[in-house]
């Protein structure tokens, strides 16, 4: 385990934020930070990069604590975005780097080759205030990457994002991966969870109230979802028993089962009814489990 988050709390004033937080976050692997608003998970991020003093606990990479000199092989997007306006890219990237201990050299080769992928090359000598927020915002992501940091923070690093940047993005977020970088990413948005982590937690009022692998995650939560296409009325399945969830659809309808052993059932209630052309059973969406354990309607 490379990151190791050992009973961190975090108090302000009456208020707990975090609450004994435990958490190991695999090497090299992707990992998946959620909640809702208020859950705790930029209070997380930020005493993980020494920017806020823990109430209790520990936080270790690779074994040490977190700082200066640690700190440098760290690469974070904070949720507030926050350049300087009046600076060109190039200086503000210059700026960032060079705080992080990188030569000038070595920071306008990777700023151009970003920039580059980033289909943007003209951005170099522009101001960071005559670009929109979406671009600012590729922009802050190179100065957490440029670095070529071992763990990279990413809290909600696709808000804002138009679906072009979101598929840039991930692209690169992957590709960080592949060279082995640890990355832990907070979102709202769970398809972009689930397209990009192994492993993830769910996180309410400062506790985890799911974690583990996503796999693992979807096969222990037992309900399972089954799309049925049919050209003859489906309605009645709205009382079958075990089915937890009916939503009528144009072809049909979903339903959020009890197990699969209820699709066996509904499968043969449905024999000599009429023709059947999706009978589909699929594994729950992270959707619907954050809905069950937050308890709240979300995305
Ligand atoms: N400096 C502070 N002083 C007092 N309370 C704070 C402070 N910072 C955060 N909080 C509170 O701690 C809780 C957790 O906030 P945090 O920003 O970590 O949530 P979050 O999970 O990142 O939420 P969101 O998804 O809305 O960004 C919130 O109730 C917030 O109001």
């Amino acid at each position: 385990m490379a990151l190791i988050i050992d009973h961190v709390t975090k108090r302000f004033g009456e208020f707990t934020a975090v609450d004994q937080l435990n958490l190991r976050i695999p090497k090299e692997e992707i990992f998946g930070f959620l909640g809702g608003n208020g859950a705790g998970k930029t209070t997380t991020f930020r005493m993980l990069l020494g920017l806020l003093d823990k109430t209790e606990g520990k936080i270790t990479w690779n074994g040490k604590a977190i700082d200066y000199e640690t700190s440098n092989l760290i690469g974070y997007l904070p949720e507030e975005r926050g350049l300087y306006p009046k600076l060109t890219v190039k200086n503000q990237l210059v700026y960032l780097a060079r705080l992080r201990g990188m030569e000038k050299k070595a920071i306008l080769q990777e700023l151009e080759k970003w920039l580059e992928r980033f289909k943007v090359p003209e951005y170099m000598n522009k101001k960071i205030e005559e670009l929109s927020k979406g671009n600012q915002q590729k922009i802050q992501f190179i100065s957490a990457v440029i670095h070529r940091p071992e763990l990279l923070i990413l809290d909600e690093p696709f808000s804002g994002l138009d679906p072009i940047n979101v598929e840039m993005l991930k692209e690169a977020v992957l590709d960080l991966k592949e060279q082995g970088t640890t990355i832990v990413f907070s979102s709202h948005q769970m398809s972009h969870v689930e397209e990009l982590c192994q492993f993830l937690c769910i996180l309410q009022k400062g506790r985890p109230v799911v974690q583990g692998s996503l796999r693992e995650i979807k096969r222990s939560f037992g309900k399972k979802n089954l799309r049925i296409h049919g050209d003859f009325p489906l309605d009645f399945l709205r009382e079958f028993p075990g089915v937890v969830k009916y939503r009528r659809m144009n072809e049909g309808c979903d339903l959020q089962i009890l197990n699969e052993a209820v699709s066996q059932d509904i499968f043969k209630e449905l024999q000599g009814k009429g023709f059947i052309r999706k009978f589909e059973l699929e594994e729950p969406s992270l959707n619907d489990i954050f809905i069950e354990k937050v308890g709240s309607s979300y995305e």
